[in-house]
């Protein structure tokens, strides 16, 4: 299972600057994506405005103001779009007493700037910014992965970004975690906000506001380390870098030598019921549907031996068997979050994500 060496002095998350194409930038990702599974990305260079993702964090929080009643009506399907109320998933399933503490909203890929599944009124009127948001987001996702490739010495040029094709799981997801209304069952050291768990695309882009921290990822030696939204010396307290981290597909096209970090969401410890909401916005990178798993061809790779019964990837549904198609994968993943969740749905109405 993916965890990280946290080191003497705390963890310090490298902040990388991709402006610029080259070996020297891979090797920093590389270095970064084999001892953590996460790093930062500046803002600069990105294409990513400050006002681009205020706008995004502006219509997230438009869509989780309105009634549940009305959420309803975009409650999420099979094909994993739409919205999933309060505890509607759970991701670690093992380890937890309840669902997660968290709401959300999932928008599938955009084909030619066009949604692919019916869009809140909230929403509708903004298609043509979270198009461009999306594509940014894509962008940016085949200029990290490329840069690993360069990183990684793969002999292919742009290995990953030509194997990012359409259709695929590429998804947008709002997330809202609400603080905890005092009628409700919440028991701090046992509650979460989105259990423990490993992502299940390639790489996975976090965007987060600067008074809502709460992430934390597991080191080797199995404690918790937080990770501060904006990291010490960072230039702006407004606009925080873009957290990235490798999830399970990048992990297992490069026999374990990139980390799938496993990571979950608390809620603050020193403020009671979870203090402010914290939102988020995740976009999920995934291969072409029909992508097929096999190691890249690298000698860093072939070099890399997986120790026996080292697992990449956690939380429900992770497979133990390597997957052999990206959408085989994460059907695996949703799968078994399905089944909880048809149960629930029978007893409290929860949803799909
Ligand atoms: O909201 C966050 O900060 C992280 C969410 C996350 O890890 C996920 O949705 O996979
Ligand atoms: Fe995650």
């Amino acid at each position: 299972m993916g965890s990280i060496q946290e080191g003497n002095s705390g963890l310090r998350l490298p902040v990388i600057d991709i402006s610029e194409f080259s070996v020297e930038v891979g090797k920093q990702l590389f270095d970064a994506a084999t001892r953590y599974g996460f790093l930062y990305i500046d803002t600069k260079g990105t294409g990513f405005t400050e006002g681009m993702v205020d706008q995004e964090f502006e219509l997230s929080r438009e869509f989780f103001a309105l009634p549940e009643a009305q959420k309803e009506q975009w409650r999420i399907n099979e094909t994993n779009r739409g919205w999933t109320g309060m505890h509607g998933e759970i991701l670690d399933p093992n380890s937890q007493r309840k669902g997660d503490f968290k709401e959300a909203f999932n928008i599938g890929e955009f084909m030619n700037g066009k949604p692919s599944q019916p869009m809140p009124h909230t929403l509708e009127a903004h298609i043509d910014e979270l198009a461009q948001f999306e594509r940014t987001c894509k962008k940016v996702c085949d200029r990290i992965q490329d840069l690993l490739g360069l990183g990684l010495e793969v002999e292919e040029p742009n290995f990953f970004s030509s194997r990012h094709t359409q259709p695929s799981g590429c998804t947008v997801r709002f997330l809202h975690y609400p603080s905890v209304p005092e009628d409700v069952d919440y028991e701090p050291e046992v509650d979460i906000r989105a259990g423990a768990h490993s992502d299940y695309g390639s790489i996975t882009l976090l965007f987060q506001r600067p008074s809502q921290p709460g992430l934390e990822i597991l080191t080797v030696g199995g404690s918790w380390a937080p990770v501060p939204v904006i990291p010490e010396g960072y230039p702006s307290a407004t606009f925080p870098p873009i957290l990235v981290n490798i999830a399970d597909l990048l992990s297992y096209w490069t026999n374990g030598l990139l980390k799938s970090t496993v990571h979950r969401v608390i809620f603050p410890k020193d403020s009671r019921r979870g203090g402010e909401d914290r939102y988020s916005i995740v976009y999920f990178c995934h291969p072409g549907d029909d992508v097929e798993l096999v190691p890249v061809p690298s000698k860093l790779v072939a070099a890399h031996v997986l120790e026996d019964g080292t697992q990449i990837g956690y939380g429900g549904g992770a497979a133990t068997k390597r997957a052999i198609t990206a959408r085989e994968h994460l059907n695996n993943r949703l799968q078994a979050t399905y089944e909880f969740r048809i149960e629930k749905n029978n007893k409290t109405g929860g949803g799909k994500a």
